[in-house]
C-alpha cells in the first residue's frame, strides 16, 4: 500500500508532507508534534475542517475507514464506553464475538462486564478484538501501549504481530518509542517536523541510523533496555 502524497496545511504553513509505502507493518516514529497523528486522521479521514490536505494512496482496494481501515487508539480506558456491557459495544453476531474474543485470547465471561471492570491490558484486547470485527486491510495504531506497564505492553505487541502474521492485515504503527516500534514492525519510518528524515529495515536503522535525530530517538528508547531480537 503506497500512500505516495500527504500533504496537510494550516493557514499556509505545511505541517505534513511525506510519502510511504506500507508492505507490511510501518513504525512512523518521532518527536511530540513531529506530524504523526495528523498522519493518521488524514488516513482515516479525520482531520479539522480548517486544515487542507492531499492525499493520494495506491491501495489495490477502496480505502474506507471503519471498513477495510480500523483504527486502535493510545488509551483503551477512555476509549470503551463506561455504561454499556463490552458485548453490546460489538457490531457483530454472538458467534462473530466468541470468535473475536479467542482471536484476543479473551475469556468470554468478560463480554458481559462494564470497562472499568477490565484492566488496562484486557481493554485493549478487547479493542483490539473490535479493530478487527469488518476483517480490516489496514490497521491503525496510534501509541497503542503507552497506557499500559512494561510487561502487558510486550504482550499487546506480540499479540499484534501474531494476529497480523495470521490474518495479513498490514499495519501503520505510531509512536515516539523505538523500542516498541521495533517489537512490532520490520520498516520504519523517521517524521521530524512533518518530514521523513530516515526510512527503511527497521534492523538496518536501528543498527546504522545516519540522522542524528534518529540516534536520539533510538538513544532515549533503549536506554537501560535489552535490545530484544
Ligand atoms: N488542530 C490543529 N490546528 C493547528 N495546528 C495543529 C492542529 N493539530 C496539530 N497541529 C500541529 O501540527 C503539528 C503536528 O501535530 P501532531 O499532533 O500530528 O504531532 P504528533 O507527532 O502526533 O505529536 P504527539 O506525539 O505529541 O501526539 C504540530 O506542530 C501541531 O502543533
Amino acid at each position: 500500500m503506497n500512500i505516495s502524497k500527504l500533504h496537510i496545511t494550516f493557514k499556509d504553513k505545511t505541517l505534513v508532507d511525506i510519502a510511504f509505502d506500507i508492505s507490511s507493518s510501518l513504525a512512523l516514529v518521532g518527536q511530540s508534534g513531529s506530524g504523526k497523528s495528523l498522519t493518521l486522521k488524514a488516513l482515516l479521514g479525520m482531520l479539522p475542517s480548517s486544515m487542507a490536505c492531499e492525499l493520494e494512496v495506491e491501495a489495490g482496494f477502496e480505502v474506507k475507514a471503519g471498513e477495510n481501515i480500523s483504527f486502535v487508539p493510545q488509551n483503551p480506558f477512555t476509549a470503551l464506553s463506561p455504561l454499556t456491557r463490552i458485548r453490546k459495544q460489538f457490531f457483530v453476531d454472538e458467534k462473530r464475538i466468541e470468535e473475536l474474543f479467542a482471536q484476543v485470547d479473551l475469556d468470554m465471561e468478560l463480554a458481559d462486564r462494564f470497562a472499568p471492570e477490565l484492566s488496562g491490558g484486557q481493554l485493549q484486547r478487547v479493542v483490539i478484538a473490535m479493530a478487527l470485527e469488518q476483517d480490516p486491510k489496514l490497521i491503525l495504531l496510534d501509541e497503542p501501549t503507552t497506557a499500559l506497564d512494561p510487561e502487558t505492553r510486550v504482550l499487546i505487541l506480540d499479540l499484534l504481530r501474531e494476529l497480523q502474521k495470521k490474518h495479513g492485515f498490514k499495519m501503520l504503527f505510531v509512536t515516539h518509542d523505538m523500542y516498541s516500534a521495533k517489537l512490532i514492525c520490520d520498516e520504519i519510518c523517521v517524521i521530524k517536523d512533518g518530514k521523513i528524515v530516515e526510512s527503511g529495515n527497521m534492523e538496518t536503522i536501528l543498527n546504522a541510523p545516519q540522522e542524528e535525530y534518529t540516534k536520539t530517538l533510538i538513544d532515549a528508547n533503549f536506554a537501560n533496555r535489552e535490545f530484544r531480537k
